[in-house]
């Protein structure tokens, strides 16, 4: 009978998660932080399930406590990318909040299953970052000159306590820009919390980043660490910062200003020690000119600014992308190296890229599954043709990055389709049940409603936090 302990201070959902496994026949028992948990020997158990934020430690420390146990993430919506650093830190997988209780039972026994495999170690051996971690091109792949402009600086600022600003169209690589911005800085075996602010609900951000004491507002049953005081020691990403309501803007302000945080609902203040790197893709002085984003919050955020590059402006490096691309999409389908055919580097290279070096991962993602022989040709890169190729040239377009509009009648791309698919079926399927039966990863899958517009529906009767 396999053992399994849930972390989790929130009674409701350590109550709601325990019955459940109880009900399907696992043995459990439960804890509500990192310190309670240690006491019940948590090397013992088959399986950790742990909420990412806990008082005291975080989540993850479960990781580096029970090494040789696979560790589950629980996390909110909101913060799927620092569950997605978790995986980094060894984590074998994450489910997101609200989940249903299939999706949580098919986790359970997926990862119950494959248990034999080798789990990841965390790496928390030393303050210097890994090795293989020691450049910003082991992180990210750039060799033309404006991506080398880019990595110079980053190798600049990273080992510095700077506040750096990071602009660049979506899909560009700002993320993995602020990954390299923490793995190369002393704080690189301390947490990285990512957040991304368009993904919060307005009502929610305030307690989300800053926490709330109990009883701050209807709903808050017990009090909660907010995202930056789990980034104490180490960085917080925040990602489309353009998008932070202004009462969130003026806290921010106070914890950039006094490195300080308060929680709603609460008269004290805790130092905390953050390094905060921000991102958007937004114009932020043209926001402060118009009254959107505060300007004191914006001159204490762009310290240093990193502009990284829509993918049309470095075409030179299109091709080592898709060969980087091909590699990793062979590796996962189990098939032999995939190559380009002529014809297809020179769609690749001429394609105005509009949604930058993720559309192109997607674009090589989905040929690959497609194509039939090792060769990828046009026809299954399926890219949009109602947008016209500008044959190599690499004037920038002012085209908006974000609109990637339906054809009108004819056939439906796979991006339609997709669309359709999951409109049609996300009530009546959990997350994991979508991703597969879409032959992609949750991630993708999340990623994919992010940039089409269609965010996860919150469902009734799942379990929520
Ligand atoms: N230089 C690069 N080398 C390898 N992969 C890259 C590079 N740039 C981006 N990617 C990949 O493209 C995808 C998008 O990157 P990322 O999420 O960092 O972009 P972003 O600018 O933060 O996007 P958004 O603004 O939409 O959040 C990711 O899967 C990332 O791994």
């Amino acid at each position: 009978m396999p053992r399994i302990l849930i972390v989790e201070d929130e009674d409701i959902i350590r109550s709601a998660v325990r019955k459940l496994l109880q009900h399907a026949g696992y043995e459990v028992a439960d804890a509500i932080s990192v310190e309670d948990a240690q006491e019940q020997e948590p090397e013992s158990f088959d399986l950790i399930i742990t909420d990412l934020r806990l008082p005291g430690a975080a989540g993850t420390e479960m990781i580096t406590r029970a090494p040789n146990t696979p560790v589950l993430i629980m996390t909110s919506y909101a913060s799927l990318r620092s569950a997605v650093d978790s995986m980094k830190m060894g984590a074998v997988d994450y489910i997101a909040k609200p989940f249903d209780h299939d999706e949580m039972l098919a986790a359970v026994e997926s990862i119950l299953s494959r248990k034999t495999a080798e789990k990841p170690k965390a790496d928390t051996a030393t303050d210097d970052p890994a090795p293989e971690q020691s450049d910003p091109s082991s992180i990210m792949f750039g060799q033309c000159d404006a991506m080398q402009t880019v990595f110079t600086l980053i190798r600049k600022v990273a080992p510095t306590e700077t506040t750096v600003l990071i602009q660049g169209e979506s899909g560009t690589g700002k993320e993995l820009a602020a990954r390299a911005l923490h793995l190369l800085s002393p704080r690189a075996n301390k947490p990285l919390i990512s957040v991304n602010c368009a993904a919060i609900p307005e009502s929610l951000i305030e307690s989300e980043l800053f926490g709330h004491e109990k009883g701050a507002f209807t709903g808050a049953v017990s009090a909660r660490t907010g995202l930056i005081e789990a980034a104490d020691g180490g960085s917080l990403f925040l990602d489309e910062i353009g998008e932070l309501p202004a009462e969130a803007q003026a806290r921010l302000l106070r914890v950039l200003q006094e490195s300080e945080i308060r929680k709603v609902g609460s008269t004290q203040s805790r130092k905390v020690d953050v390094r905060m790197i921000a991102a958007t893709h937004r114009n932020l002085k043209a926001m402060t000119r118009t009254g959107e984003f505060r300007e004191d919050l914006y001159y204490r955020l762009n310290v240093m600014q990193v502009r990284i590059p829509p993918l049309r402006e470095r075409r030179a490096d299109i091709l080592g992308l898709a060969q980087r691309f091909l590699e990793r999409q062979a590796q996962k389908l189990g098939r032999p190296t995939l190559n380009l055919s002529p014809e297809a580097m020179q769609l690749l290279e001429g394609y105005r890229w509009p949604g930058n070096v993720r559309e192109l991962e997607n674009a090589i993602e989905r040929a690959s599954i497609l194509a039939d022989s090792d060769v990828i040709t046009p026809a299954v890169l399926d890219l949009d043709s109602e947008d016209e190729p500008t044959n190599g040239s690499a004037s920038p377009s002012p085209a908006s990055p974000d609109t990637h509009a339906a054809p009108e009648g004819g056939d439906l791309s796979l991006e339609d389709y997709f669309q359709h698919y999951v409109l049609e079926n996300q009530d009546k399927m959990s997350e994991t049940e979508l991703a597969h039966k879409l032959g992609i990863s949750r991630k993708s899958l999340w990623e994919r409603r992010q940039r089409l517009g269609i965010p996860r529906k919150k469902t009734t009767g799942n379990t929520s936090s």
